[in-house]
């Protein structure tokens, strides 16, 4: 094998890393990861107790998936004795990458030694070889019923949010049923319009709190939590503005009041908020190609796709290119797969149970449906793209994607885009390289090459699940500091980060 000048172990700062036992690198991995682990096995051992009796195949499966269960449970006791890292034994195509990559660099070093990006990437790859070693279950996804069931959970505001979408909007004053949607009226002065300014600013803070809602952080997801924070996005995503006075979800001056309350509460805790930057770079933009490095599946993968309805209904996108993780990752990212299937959830004839939403109102069923349908267009006619590449699903951080020979054909491609949207904390981990800047260090200085004049305009929209965040004002980490002691890891506080 050719030795790689790639190094992954040293970032611009010292990594973020599980040996710090203050860290919440540490805590992940002490006790978070193995509870994540272990409902693997719960998972696994559901899965082959459903399996028909009428299956010719059931005994094969029912042996590898007892296989599974020794494997996943074997990487817990490694991982809670810290035992050395080993190479990877499948043949999936990145194997050779990573058994370069531990050879070179992590010799001997384990689970609490390494840094925490490492051992929490290694981790999942190695969920992955579990599965990839069979024959059966090679493809099988341990976290899709998790998935599953946070996104049923999310029927309210997904419903609220389809109506505003697509449903036909009844005027106050008029007392007519006009033909758009509101978000349609409200875009429909064009993309210099005052409208459509403020359905961006409103739909881009709805898609950023979209990442509150994930399962990795969650590990033992309270709905309730979920329906809660859903319910402040569907109050932003149900306020009218006050130059259009007609609304199909018509809302009483109070909980009007609300929402906006709501709203201006949640703007604070952005602590670094780059959307004026992103706002003057997208309404530059005419049928441009804008680039979603998505992060969760279930209603944060929900909202990205409002936002991109909106990017290409506003007129700024001709092509939103959506890149998904090849390998179940971090607990509940989209995978290829999770993207189609969400698109089918919304359409009661695609749907894979019977429904899979069922709002009572016959105008809220209406709304999902040409919701479903019309995302399903986009796809179809290629507006809408979505690609898996296994360097989101490498040991390396995004600094090496202009360079690292095996993400060339990748970074080509995406160096064609006008902007890359990165959802999430893990991809904001990778942006910055997840370790101990400053928090005043400037976004550009801590993406490195990124911030170069080769690489399109970039955004993060993350809220923080992790103790690293560069871009604050001096006074910031003090302030919040005094607010909540675990601001940098609660998921409540986020940034949206720029460059230019
Ligand atoms: O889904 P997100 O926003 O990337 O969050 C995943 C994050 O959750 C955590 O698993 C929390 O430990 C982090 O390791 C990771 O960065």
């Amino acid at each position: 094998m050719l030795t790689t000048p790639f190094d992954p172990s040293h970032p611009p700062k010292t990594a973020l890393s599980g040996s710090d036992r203050d860290s919440f690198g540490y805590a992940t991995i002490q006790s978070r990861l193995p509870v994540i682990v272990s409902k693997i096995v719960d998972d696994v051992y559901r899965a082959y107790h459903r399996l028909s009796d009428a299956d010719p195949l059931k005994a094969q499966k029912e042996k590898e998936a007892k296989g599974i269960i020794e494997a996943i449970g074997g990487l817990r006791y490694e991982l809670q004795r810290d035992k050395p890292f080993r190479p990877l034994t499948d043949n999936y195509p990145d194997v050779q990458e990573w058994n370069q990559a531990l050879s070179d660099h992590y010799a001997g070093s384990s689970w609490f030694k390494a840094s925490w990006l490492f051992s929490e990437c290694y981790l999942y790859r190695r969920i992955k070889e579990a599965f990839a070693m069979t024959e059966h279950w090679r493809d099988y996804d341990p976290f899709f019923e998790q998935k599953r069931t946070v996104f049923k959970s999310s029927q309210k505001a997904v419903v609220a949010i389809a109506g505003r979408l697509m449903s036909p909007v009844r005027s106050e004053t008029t007392h007519t049923v006009e033909a758009s949607s509101s978000l349609d009226i409200l875009i429909s002065g064009g993309p210099e319009s005052k409208g459509t300014e403020e359905a961006f600013f409103e739909l881009a803070q709805v898609c950023l709190w979209g990442n509150a809602t994930d399962l990795s952080l969650l590990d033992n997801p309270d709905l309730a939590k979920v329906e809660e924070l859903q319910r402040r996005m569907m109050m932003s995503s149900n306020s009218t503005p006050a130059s259009h006075n007609s609304s199909a979800l018509s809302l009483d001056e109070g909980a009007l009041d609300g929402a906006q309350a709501e709203l201006a509460k949640h703007a604070d805790k952005i602590l670094q908020n780059d959307l004026d930057q992103l706002w003057a770079k997208v309404k530059s933009l005419r049928n441009g190609r804008i680039d979603i490095i998505l992060d969760n599946a279930g209603f944060e993968l929900y909202v990205d796709l409002v936002f991109a309805d909106y990017l290409v209904r506003a007129g700024f996108a001709k092509e939103v290119v959506f890149h998904a993780k090849n390998i179940p990752w971090f607990v509940s990212d989209v995978m290829p797969f999770d993207f189609q299937w969400t698109l089918d959830q919304l359409d009661p004839d695609t749907a894979t149970s019977e429904p899979f939403f069922d709002p009572s109102e016959s105008t809220e069923q209406l709304a999902l449906k040409d919701l479903g349908r019309k995302w399903k267009e986009y796809v179809e006619s290629g507006v809408w793209k979505v690609k898996g590449h296994n360097f989101w699903t490498s040991c390396y951080a995004f600094h090496h994607l202009p360079t690292l020979p095996s993400a060339q054909d990748l970074f080509r491609d995406t160096a064609q885009s006008d902007l890359w949207i990165f959802k999430g904390d893990l991809n904001y981990r990778k942006l910055v390289y997840d370790c101990k800047w400053p928090t005043t260090t400037p976004f550009t200085e801590a993406i490195g090459p990124l911030a170069s004049s080769e690489v399109p305009s970039l955004v993060t929209f993350r809220t923080c699940k992790a103790d690293v965040v560069v871009g604050l004002k001096a006074d910031v980490e003090e302030r919040v500091e005094k607010e909540a002691k675990d601001w940098m890891v609660s998921g409540e506080y986020a940034v949206i980060s720029f460059s230019p």
